[in-house]
């Protein structure tokens, strides 16, 4: 998908989101984002204090962040990154690309994100100086018809889940292995979340 050839710049993938809790679709996108861009490396990051939700009843940043390193051990170019769950500020993407970017230098970065991001991606903060320190990927979402342009694709089917879907499946105690691993499930039980 992309053209560099060269072998020293590494290609450093972003996957942010809320991960209440992560969920098959978010390692379907995780494991493509990896194999069609040739990413030596793409890093979860669970959102701290989101900036964009009043919604926020997250289970804690320790919990998603734990569930998040479950699925990791399932692909060893994918990586837990704890920078906005640890950090007391409110989270932006700008500040954690800055932050990638000083531990990967002279890396192409690139930031994978679903459609109902991408609809309003251009509010996001720093938005025009984001474009110059990475590549944003996006997936398409079924409901969503973004009109924003010149973002790389990646062609996928659409992936009919969300971590909304799943939390109300938990709460009707319906089965949930389509839509989340065994061990992310275990550490649901375990700990008694989303009941
Ligand atoms: N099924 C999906 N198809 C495409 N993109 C997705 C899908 N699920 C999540 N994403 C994208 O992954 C990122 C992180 O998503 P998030 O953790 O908020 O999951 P979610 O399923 O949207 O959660 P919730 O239902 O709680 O809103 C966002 O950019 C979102 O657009
Ligand atoms: O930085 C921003 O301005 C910004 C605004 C909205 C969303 N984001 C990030 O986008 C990612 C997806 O968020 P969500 O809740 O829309 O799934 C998550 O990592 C958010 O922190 C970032």
């Amino acid at each position: 998908m992309d053209n560099n050839n060269n072998n020293n710049i590494k290609k450093i993938g972003i996957f942010g989101g809320s991960f209440n809790p992560v969920h098959r679709g978010h390692m379907e996108m995780a494991n493509l984002a990896i194999e069609k861009l040739d990413l030596d490396r793409l890093y979860l990051v669970p959102v701290g204090t989101p900036c964009h939700r009043c919604d926020n009843d997250f289970v804690s940043g320790q919990d998603r962040m734990a569930m998040i390193k479950l699925v990791c051990l399932n692909n060893k170019k994918l990586f837990p990154c704890d920078y906005e769950i640890i950090s007391e500020k409110v989270s932006y993407t700008y500040d954690t690309l800055l932050k990638i970017a000083e531990i990967h230098p002279d890396s192409l970065i690139y930031e994978i994100i679903g459609e109902d991001s991408a609809e309003y991606l251009t509010s996001w903060k720093n938005y025009e100086k984001m474009v110059d320190l990475c590549k944003f990927v996006f997936f398409k979402r079924k409901g969503y018809q973004s009109t924003i342009h010149g973002l790389l694709t990646i062609e996928a089917p659409l992936f009919n889940i969300s971590s909304t879907l799943i939390r109300e499946k938990i709460k009707n105690n319906e089965p949930l292995e389509d839509y989340i691993t065994p061990e992310v499930e275990e550490y649901i039980r375990e700990h008694n979340l989303y009941r």
